[in-house]
């Protein structure tokens, strides 16, 4: 298969906005790791949308007896009159089970909305990072180009989802061939964002020794993202969007609704 990585949805050639097969959009801080730990405290779907105002309207437009739950941050602080900020602590199978969540972020959301020329869409984290891996290597076709975004701050690259579309090919490589070298392996990677995510994340393992969910969080906390969750109070987030493989929920778009996701 063909995979082409965006580092951030404005670092990206004209010539890599074509139509993919598959995009997998990360947002490791937080986004994409909440929507997994709702998904999997049984949330029975998340509507991405850009705006507060529009997360409002979808809300006051919905029909049927439990309304949806509105979710997200702006300036990494919950928004107000919304049920649930952006720690993925705070979804439970008591707040969330059976209900349908409306989402907005600074970056997720934006980055989902960026991503959406593709046939396929699906949401990963370091905490459902080998239920994608499955997804990928089991849907995707040889010839198909697979696109990784990784959601990033304001524009600019961040390591912490650099190193998940790293380890993202890391773990489908793995599954697909028996031999420890990648470049003349099953996956061609297309662009240098690709070749430089999967350095980043072999260096984290290899140089920075992150083996587990501990050594990750730590490594975490050395990113942009990571240091500003740390500056905006959210630190004890770094655990949980550090955990690895915790979940096997795959968040994946609905063909009927392109904003819409559900495992
Ligand atoms: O609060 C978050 O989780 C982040 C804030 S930001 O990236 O620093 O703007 O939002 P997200 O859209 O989940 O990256």
């Amino acid at each position: 298969m063909n995979v082409e990585v965006w580092l951030s949805p404005s670092a990206v050639a004209p010539s890599e906005r074509g139509h993919a097969e598959l995009a997998v959009v990360i947002d490791v801080l937080r986004a994409t790791t909440v929507a997994a730990t709702a998904l999997a405290a049984g949330a029975r779907s998340i509507t991405a949308c850009l705006s507060v105002e529009e997360a409002f309207k979808m809300k006051a437009e919905a029909t049927g007896d439990n309304p949806p739950l509105l979710c997200g941050e702006r300036d990494c602080n919950p928004i107000d009159g919304f049920d649930y900020g952006n720690s993925p602590s705070e979804y439970s199978p008591a707040g969330v089970g059976d209900r349908d969540l409306i989402m907005t972020t600074t970056n997720g959301t934006r980055a989902i909305n960026e991503a959406s020329n593709c046939d396929g869409m699906l949401l990963a984290s370091f905490t459902n990072l080998s239920a994608v891996a499955q997804r990928i290597v089991d849907s995707m076709s040889s010839d198909g180009l697979l696109r990784i975004v990784c959601a990033g701050t304001n524009g600019a690259v961040t390591g912490e989802d650099a190193l998940l579309a790293g380890a993202l090919l890391a773990v489908c490589h793995k599954k697909l061939s028996d031999t420890a070298r990648f470049y003349d392996g099953p996956l061609n990677l297309v662009n240098d964002s690709a070749v430089i995510a999967l350095a980043a994340w072999q260096h984290c393992i290899s140089h920075d020794k992150v083996t587990d969910g501990e050594t990750l969080a730590t490594r975490l906390s050395l990113t942009q993202g990571g240091k500003n969750m740390v500056a905006a109070g959210y630190g004890s987030d770094l655990v949980d969007c550090g955990s690895i493989d915790v979940f096997d929920v795959v968040p994946t778009r609905q063909s009927t609704d392109p904003a819409r996701f559900t495992v």
